[in-house]
């Protein structure tokens, strides 16, 4: 069950200075946290633009449902305006107040009208028209609900496949610099968070459309009072607009705990091994216990900078309404009516500055996450893969005929680094074995990635049958390698189905021959559940040999052009190693082979072994050629592993 991993826990838990260690996490956070607040904010720059980008995406995927949306939600608006202005006459009809109705436009009509009906009929004719305008506007209102949700679904939907997709299109070099753990990050709580921006922007445009509505209604009833009620909230909002910063800020700072909470989650669970064995829960629960208390007390900034927004506009309107109550009794001497009136437009009108000022401040928390979506949206894209760029569909396989040919190739990782491989030049015959040998860290696996065409050379080629390997041809070729890395990967689920993820139409008789091939066939057979059972977490319930030798029948039963073993038998025992090597010489004139070993008895079989150092190729030969060649690297190597190898203590 040995559990191998290389991730930052691993690194830091060969620190012996296990407290040192909880401080600098201590200490990561507290910059990080405060970088996400001390960024200087400007909510008109460029976030805001990200934000009408994903915005106009809206509206190209929606088009006129956008527009239906908008227009329903007016009819809302509009009936919502006759109920209000109903109420006026029916109160009047019914006697709860002596109003005087005449000054008010259209309503003085309606009760004319209505003064010329049987009196019987006049209330129970204002109570249907009343409850016909409610209903349809509750009916409408349910209907736009939905369609609102699906909008926001839809749009959601298009979001997430975008960004999987531009990220799996992303170039390896990309990955090799990122956090991981940042596109769960950005595929789970960000995009939540993007989402709830484009609702809140949504409920934005219907709040905004309400208040028009409104104040068109309220202008018609008091045009006067209805300005002074404008004037006051615009200037309050003017006056609140540091909350909309600092919630910005805030969202900042959201966006980075997140990530660093995912990040540090992910780890130490992939590291979890590590950190029993070393008893190292503690410094971990540090971490968590920082990171926690920062969540929590962003949040509550957050809540607290709401509330107190809400705050300030819950005193101006009771100020408002008294200053209001006290000039139209007092001063201007108006009606009972037209007080019930201006009530109602204060009490109509107010309560939508407010809400939008509450969620002008929601969607600056969020314009961050799309900050975030946009920034890693267009870094993948820049490093999009040569050959997502030609290929939309699955191209068909490669088949190799003549080499594979390295002309020259120098590669580094960084552009101030030294360089990794230097000026390789090799050539593989089609079907024939080839192993690459070397120390730790002379290149070897930078090398079959240049292979494979996950890195691209920073000079010279690699060649397929003569032809560079380049954004044309290298769709097909991948689709003819299968590579089986140091880490054997298996997904959480069974045998078969980890089969079936290369060859999703294969017969159980071609699994069981693959395994066969693999040195599995007896492991497999003997489990209670044989190929059904499920492997575990990365195939954390195998052994590390039987986890080896798993992926390595996947590989074999992809029928692959070009098979790539890296430490593919590393963790295999001499008997399990040579049922390998046996297979691997029946495949040998089927399939072009190349293994990285460190054993090299893996590798006695080998039609040409190549030998790195520093990145450079100082022997290639036969086996036996170079095993005589006693003062070369190669054979110092040998010479070195024999005497284990007599003992099998290999
Ligand atoms: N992602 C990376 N970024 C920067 N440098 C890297 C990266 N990966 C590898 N290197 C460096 O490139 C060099 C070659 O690494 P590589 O993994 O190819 O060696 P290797 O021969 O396969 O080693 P090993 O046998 O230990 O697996 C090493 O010095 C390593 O530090």
């Amino acid at each position: 069950m040995g559990e191998k991993r290389t991730n930052l826990c691993h690194g830091r838990s060969g620190n012996p200075a296990v407290h040192d260690d909880s401080l600098i996490w201590e200490e990561r956070r507290r910059v990080s946290f405060e970088r996400g607040r001390a960024v200087p904010i400007t909510v008109g720059g460029s976030a805001l633009k990200q934000l009408f980008v994903y915005l106009r995406k809206l509206h190209e995927l929606e088009g006129i449902r956008l527009y239906w949306n908008l227009l329903n939600m007016m009819l809302i608006s509009v009936m919502d305006g006759i109920g209000l202005y109903l109420l006026v006459p029916i109160m009047g009809i019914v006697g709860i107040v002596n109003m005087n109705t005449s000054k008010i436009p259209y309503i003085s009509e309606v009760s004319r009208t209505m003064k010329q009906l049987p009196e019987q009929w006049v209330l129970p004719l204002v109570l249907s028209v009343y409850l016909a305008v409610v209903i349809g506007q509750a009916i409408l209102k349910r209907r736009q609900t939905i369609q609102n949700i699906a909008i926001q679904q839809r749009f959601m939907k298009y979001l997430r496949m975008d960004t999987y997709r531009t990220i799996m299109e992303a170039n390896w070099l990309f990955f090799i610099h990122r956090r991981k753990s940042d596109f769960s990050a950005l595929l789970t709580s960000e995009l939540a968070r993007v989402n709830q921006g484009t609702t809140q922007t949504l409920t934005l445009i219907t709040s905004l459309t309400f208040t028009f509505i409104q104040i068109g209604f309220a202008l018609l009833l008091s045009w006067p009072l209805t300005l002074i009620v404008l004037g006051c909230g615009l200037g309050f909002t003017y006056f609140s607009r540091h909350f909309v910063r600092n919630a910005k800020a805030l969202g900042d700072s959201t966006t980075e705990l997140h990530m660093d909470y995912l990040a540090g989650v992910n780890e130490q669970f992939n590291g979890i091994k590590d950190i029993k064995s070393n008893a190292l829960e503690y410094s971990h629960l540090a971490w968590f216990k920082t990171i926690c208390r920062q969540i929590e007390r962003n949040l509550v900034n957050l809540s607290a900078l709401q509330a107190t927004s809400q705050l300030r506009y819950g005193i101006a309107s009771s100020v408002m309404i008294v200053t209001f109550v006290y000039l139209s009794v007092d001063v201007l001497h108006v009606s009972a009516g037209q007080l019930m009136l201006i009530i109602m437009i204060f009490g109509r009108l107010w309560p939508r500055f407010s809400s939008l000022q509450g969620t002008i401040e929601q969607i600056a928390t969020s314009i961050p996450a799309f900050a975030k979506l946009f920034e890693i949206k267009t870094a993948c894209l820049q490093a999009r893969d040569a050959w997502s760029q030609m290929a939309s569909d699955k191209p068909d396989a490669m088949t190799i005929r003549d080499s594979i040919e390295f002309r020259n190739v120098s590669f580094r990782y960084d552009k101030d680094s030294a360089l990794t491989i230097r000026g390789v030049s090799l050539s593989i015959p089609a079907n024939s074995m080839a192993a690459i040998v070397g120390k730790s860290g002379a290149g070897k696996s930078t090398l079959v990635d240049l292979l494979i065409g996950l890195l691209t050379p920073e000079q010279g080629g690699v060649f397929i049958d003569g032809r560079s390997l380049d954004e044309r041809s290298i769709a097909g070729f991948r689709q003819s390698v299968s590579y089986v890395s140091q880490e054997p990967f298996l997904f959480n689920a069974s045998i078969r189905d980890n089969m079936q993820l290369v060859q999703p139409n294969v017969s159980e008789s071609q699994i069981w021959q693959a395994l066969h091939l693999a040195a599995s066939y007896d492991f497999v057979s003997k489990l209670p559940n044989g190929l059904d059972t499920v492997v575990g977490d990365r195939g954390v319930r195998l052994s590390g040999g039987e986890r080896q030798r798993i992926v390595l029948a996947r590989a074999i039963l992809r029928n692959p052009s070009v098979l790539i073993l890296d430490e593919a038998t590393s963790a295999l025992d001499n008997e399990n190693e040579a049922i390998i090597q046996t297979a691997l010489e029946r495949l040998k004139g089927n399939m072009t082979i190349v293994v990285i070993a460190h054993r090299l008895s893996t590798i006695r079989n080998a039609d040409q072994v190549i030998v790195l150092e520093n990145g450079e190729v100082i022997q290639q030969g036969a086996y036996a050629q170079l095993a005589a060649e006693t003062k070369g690297t190669f054979g110092k190597l040998l010479a070195f592993q024999e005497p284990a190898t007599r003992t099998g203590m290999n």
